[in-house]
């Protein structure tokens, strides 16, 4: 479970975050929406412990990310936009690196490899360094270390950026997949299919603000027709125009 309270980011005098409050539930996944700017990676990088609030707190699993840094951190898995990998490592020294950072003894992290291996269907380059990886394949090896732990919290900033079809339909599955074992999902993204398919609740951000949040139905209701995602959020994050 994630939860946050009375969250804010300032920069200076520029506010990234106004002041946020949101439960995240245990099998939940949540889709973060919101234009350029709007401070969903502000908001990313303080949940996942790489920026401090300016005021306010996230638990994950009940552990404080700011006291309780590494026991919070043992439940959280984060997954930024673009992977970074040891180039001369191949994908499966990479994954025994991050076992061994999370303590997960050699007799285990090898049959934990080769499930990732299949779940991502990385068999053909697994041993082959990174530095010749594609970036769909650094992604899947990217999740793939996420999940080794068997995190109990997943945040994801932009997960489908650059993954062909496959790829990307490998990554949906996972979410459902992790999100029925219990695994809460946090997922940021530019693309309202995804959040349209895979989502239990979707909080659409403007401006350091959350100003919509809910089923994909109660979003609908909020803007009072039978629309899709992207009307939705068209209508919702449209700047007013000031005549
Ligand atoms: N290090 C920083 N210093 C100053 N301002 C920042 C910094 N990082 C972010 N901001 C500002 O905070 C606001 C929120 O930025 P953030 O990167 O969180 O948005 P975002 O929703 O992730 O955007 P995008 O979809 O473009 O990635 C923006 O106005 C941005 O200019």
């Amino acid at each position: 479970m994630i939860k946050i309270e009375g969250l804010s980011k300032h920069y200076g005098s520029k506010v990234g975050l106004k002041k946020l409050d949101l439960t995240i539930q245990k099998g939940e996944i949540f889709a973060f929406l919101g234009p350029n700017g709007a401070g969903k990676t502000t908001t990313i990088k303080m949940m996942v412990g790489l920026l401090r609030p300016t005021t306010g707190a996230i638990t994950i699993c009940d552990k404080d990310i700011v006291k309780e840094t590494i026991d919070a951190k043992k439940y959280l898995a984060y997954v930024p936009d673009q992977p970074y990998l040891y180039d001369k490592l191949t994908g499966r020294e990479f994954l025994e690196f991050v076992a061994l950072m999370y303590k997960i003894p050699q007799s285990e992290a090898g049959e934990k490899i080769q499930n990732l291996v299949e779940l991502f269907y990385s068999h053909e380059y697994i041993d082959r360094l990174t530095e010749n990886y594609s970036h769909g394949m650094k992604q899947r090896i990217v999740f793939s270390a996420a999940l080794i732990h068997d995190p109990r919290v997943l945040v994801v900033d932009e997960p489908m950026v650059g993954l062909d079809p496959k790829s990307a339909a490998i990554v949906k599955n996972v979410f459902k997949d992790q999100a029925a074992k219990g695994t809460t999902v946090f997922v940021s993204t530019h693309s309202l299919d995804v959040a349209e398919q895979i989502a239990d609740r979707i909080g659409i951000i403007k401006h350091g603000e959350i100003i919509a949040l809910g089923t994909l139905e109660e979003l609908k209701q909020q803007v009072k027709k039978e629309a899709r995602l992207e009307d939705i959020f068209l209508e919702l994050t449209e700047e007013q125009s000031h005549s």
